[in-house]
């Protein structure tokens, strides 16, 4: 059969699979053919170097998946619009369907998408997918949106329903596939230098693998979640958010997994399903407040003296893990060579940043933004401005985590430390080597050298911290 009917271009982004994914599943039904295509656009050039290691090889993998449903992933480069007007004049094409983003970068750029395509008469259509609930769906009873996130939970918790969990469609070729540019051309992973081959051994990627790892949290480990999640040293947490991030799994069909858990009587199930509820939540609060990453969101915060110089000794040696504050630089260690951090030691490292060490939350976020694998413009800003205290339902300034009362509480026995840190251990663990493989040799740093002492005591950090936001509070009462 010959393919004379115009084809339909799926234009993917962080949304690279083919389960649970409605625009794609719409362009299948049309029985047309179907092209799918990535765009490295100016969005994605403004990526952190963790993130363009970890999206390269996510489009390799999910190139390869397309291949098995007797299709192909094309790869263009350039201003969206400009790349699918090319895109529909070479193919024929008259329908362009894609996915929703929600946070103010994507969203402008979509719009304008579409908008401009409609305009050309073509049948630009965006589908829902990456969040359980579209923000503007979840309202107060005086039709606001909620600040905070228990109010938010107990809107959505009773109604939500998982969605259809969608089959991978069979996809129609067309006649002729347009040019395709070579992956590696683009270079993603080069800014990871000698860091990419450790980052390699700690990140799995793609559908297949994200699957396995949500079939295997619920089956094995989600009965531990509610007692284990905050155990750093504990394999207790799902390790999904890489694959949400890029979208490798739909956030339905965690959802869905959970909920069965819970039907099951599995402890943790709710939790886990709170925490699913976290990210909609963060992305729910950047689309209502656009500069969630940028300001801080409770505005006489903005006149707060965060310290913001780079160079700083101190922010310099909390990016290299040598604070002297085991847990802290445990943190950035496995940040640098995993490209993802424990839950509670974000918060911990985040709250000795912008505390102990007094300095800008938004260092911090442009950091993470660089490591992470899963980063999220939206769950990285909330969690920074929630540590920070400025941001809606924060931790208030004033409640300055203690790192190493955490350590006693959350790793009694220094599993984790010992996971992370090899100065001064006779024979230390391989990952904690490993992180001298990763780093820059310009940091020259070496597991044969001292551990530092503390750069500020705790003590001291804290006094330092209370002394600082007390006077700017009377500052402001002065005013
Ligand atoms: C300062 C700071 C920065 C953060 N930056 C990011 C980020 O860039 N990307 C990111 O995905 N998460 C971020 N988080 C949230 C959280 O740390 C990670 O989602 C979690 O550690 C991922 O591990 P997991 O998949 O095993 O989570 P699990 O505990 O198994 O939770 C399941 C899923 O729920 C979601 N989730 C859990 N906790 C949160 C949370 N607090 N906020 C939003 N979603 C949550 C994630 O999608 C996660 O995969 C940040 C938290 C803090 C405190």
């Amino acid at each position: 059969m010959t393919n004379l009917e115009p084809p339909v271009i799926v234009w993917f982004r962080r949304d690279l699979r083919l389960r649970d994914h409605a625009a794609l599943t719409a362009a299948a039904q049309t029985g047309r053919p179907v092209i799918p295509v990535f765009i490295f656009d100016e969005v994605f050039e403004t990526l952190g170097a963790a993130s363009n290691w970890r999206f390269d090889q996510a489009l390799a993998t999910f190139g390869s998946s397309l291949k098995k449903v007797g299709s192909r992933l094309i790869l263009r480069k350039g201003p969206a619009l400009t790349v699918l007007q090319e895109l529909l004049a070479e193919t024929g094409a008259t329908t362009v369907y894609w996915q929703r983003a929600y946070d103010p970068d994507r969203v402008a750029r979509d719009t304008g998408v579409k908008a401009a395509l409609k305009a050309r008469g073509v049948e630009a259509k965006s589908f829902a997918g990456a969040l359980l609930h579209e923000p503007w769906t979840v309202q107060t009873g005086q039709g606001g949106d909620y600040k905070v996130y228990s109010a938010f939970r107990r809107a959505v918790w009773h109604r939500l329903i998982a969605g259809e969990l969608l089959d991978v469609p069979k996809l129609r070729a067309p006649n002729t596939w347009p040019a395709s540019a070579a992956l590696a051309s683009w270079s993603l992973a080069k800014s990871m230098n000698r860091g990419a081959q450790v980052l390699a051994q700690h990140n799995s990627v793609g559908e297949a693998n994200a699957l396995a790892k949500l079939d295997d949290f619920t089956t094995n480990r989600i009965s531990r979640y509610q007692a284990e999640r905050d155990l750093p040293a504990s394999d207790a947490c799902s390790g999904l958010s890489p694959f949400l991030t890029w979208g490798e799994i739909s956030i339905a069909r965690c959802w869905a997994a959970g909920q069965k858990a819970a039907h099951q009587g599995q402890d943790g199930a709710d939790k886990f399903l709170s925490e699913l509820l976290w990210r909609d939540f963060a992305a729910y609060l950047m689309w209502h407040h656009k500069k969630l990453a940028t300001v801080e969101w409770r505005a006489e915060w903005q006149s707060f003296p965060w310290l913001k110089n780079a160079d700083h000794p101190h922010f310099q040696a909390w990016i290299r893990g040598r604070t002297g504050v085991p847990l802290v630089d445990a943190g950035m260690r496995e940040l640098y060579v995993t490209g993802q951090m424990h839950n509670r030691v974000r918060m911990i490292v985040a709250s000795y940043l912008t505390k102990h060490l007094q300095m800008d939350w938004r260092l911090g976020m442009d950091w993470f933004a660089d490591c992470l694998t899963d980063w999220d413009p939206a769950s990285n800003a909330m969690g920074w401005q929630w540590v920070a205290g400025c941001g809606p339902d924060a931790s208030p300034y004033f409640r300055v985590f203690n790192p190493e009362t955490q350590r006693q509480k959350f790793d009694p026995q220094e599993h984790y430390i010992n996971r992370w840190l090899a100065e001064g251990r006779s024979t230390p663990e391989p990952s904690a080597l490993s992180y001298f493989e990763a780093v820059p040799r310009t940091w020259q740093i070496s597991a044969d050298a001292d551990y530092p002492a503390p750069i500020v005591g705790l003590s001291e950090g804290r006094a330092g911290a209370l002394g600082r936001y007390e006077t700017w509070k009377d500052s402001r009462e002065g005013q």
